[in-house]
């Protein structure tokens, strides 16, 4: 049924070097990223980092400044010039959903084909194609005014699938509906693109969303794509202080390496990690992740106190006090805390940086994985 499904060696999508500028303000700089087909990628990161900009010179709703894109080989962006967004063979879900209102379901759906020329009876088929996939056969002749939010987000679904789509482009697909909606449509979609063995790009700003949909996610920071990886590794391994930042992985801090080890602050003794030239003192940062701390009462070098426990459900988010230092850790638990004790720390799952955000490579300086 679908494009995609005829098989290529070419990715999906293919972004060279794409810079956009507006009057006074890069929005992009530089971004370069592959997709192959079948794949689903989020573009992910706070307001005003690009992530729209980016999806609309996808679309062609944008030129960019300089840049190729490339979908399916086929440059719709570049020196050349660029190809109009109807010629570009993509669907488009829109944060609003865009729906006619004078239009039944079924005529939103067809609108697509109806300007592409298809004649009526494949149309039809079609149409009843595409709504029976998001499950929305019975509503066909409902106007888009009757429906929830979440219906009108599949009819939208619906008209950006109905015309076998190379590439399926959605801005903030999920961000008009309430939580719950959110969390088991995320997981739909996501079922329905793999099922139509789709290609699709997303923007969210919600990290969540983000894992729940994506093979890929991207994280923007300024204009520039800090990091793409599977949601795991970006968590677990993110690629600079930003990326951290902005999933919350953990707790960032300023640190400095001797030869002696890492010092989180000079009242405290120093963790047994160290870089492999330390004499001298470096400055670094460092994330120390919540699945990495624990909080006991068997002693070790860092008594710290419970200075919040928030319940989240399954378990507690713990602010931790080290004392003397007054250093602020985060940490997740799942029994109540007590409101003192000792911190042990997995040194393994310690990430660092040097001052230019390069990730380096702390080393033990002794047989301990674990203080
Ligand atoms: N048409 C425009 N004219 C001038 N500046 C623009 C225009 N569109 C976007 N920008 C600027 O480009 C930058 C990136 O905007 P963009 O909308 O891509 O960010 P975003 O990550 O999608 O943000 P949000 O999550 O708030 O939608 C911002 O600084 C924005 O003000």
């Amino acid at each position: 049924m679908n494009a995609l499904t005829q098989h290529t060696t070419q990715p999906a999508l293919d972004i060279k070097g794409v810079v956009k500028r507006f009057a006074g303000v890069e929005a992009l700089a530089s971004v370069n990223l592959t997709l192959p087909a079948g794949q689903v990628l989020a573009l992910l990161g706070p307001s005003g980092c690009g992530k729209t900009t980016l999806l609309r010179c996808i679309a062609g709703l944008i030129e960019p400044s300089e840049g190729r894109i490339l979908i399916s080989g086929e440059e719709v962006s570049g020196p050349r010039g660029c190809l109009p967004p109807e010629a570009r063979r993509l669907g488009m879900v829109f944060q609003d959903y865009a729906l006619w209102p004078h239009m039944t379901v079924a005529e939103n759906v067809a609108f697509p084909l109806t300007m592409q020329g298809i004649a009526k009876s494949e149309r039809q088929k079609k149409v009843e194609w595409a709504l029976n996939t998001v499950g929305l056969q019975a509503f066909a002749s409902r106007s888009p005014g009757t429906l929830s939010g979440g219906q009108q987000q599949r009819v939208a679904l619906a008209r950006a699938i109905v015309s076998e789509p190379r590439l399926l482009l959605m801005d903030e697909p999920l961000s008009n509906l309430d939580k719950g909606l959110r969390e088991s449509l995320a997981v739909e979609i996501r079922r329905l693109i793999k099922s139509l063995h789709l290609t699709a790009v997303f923007v969210t700003h919600d990290q969540h969303e983000a894992y729940a949909m994506a093979d890929q996610v991207a994280v923007l920071h300024k204009g520039v794509i800090e990091q793409i990886a599977p949601a795991q590794e970006l968590y677990r391994q993110p690629a600079t202080p930003d990326v951290a930042k902005f999933l919350d992985a953990g707790t960032l801090m300023s640190a400095t390496v001797d030869a002696k080890g890492l010092w989180l602050d000079s009242s405290l003794p120093p963790l047994p990690l160290s870089l492999p030239d330390a004499e001298e003192q470096t400055q670094v940062q460092i994330m120390l992740p919540r699945s990495a701390l624990q909080v006991s009462s068997i002693p070790s070098a860092y008594p710290v106190e419970v200075f919040a426990s928030v319940y989240q459900g399954e378990f507690y988010s713990i602010t931790l006090v080290l004392s003397p230092s007054g250093v602020r850790l985060q940490m997740l638990t799942q029994d109540p805390p007590a409101s003192q004790g000792y911190l042990h720390i997995d040194l393994r799952q310690i990430r660092a940086w040097d001052s230019n955000n390069r990730v380096i490579e702390l080393r033990s300086v002794s047989d301990h994985t674990y203080i």
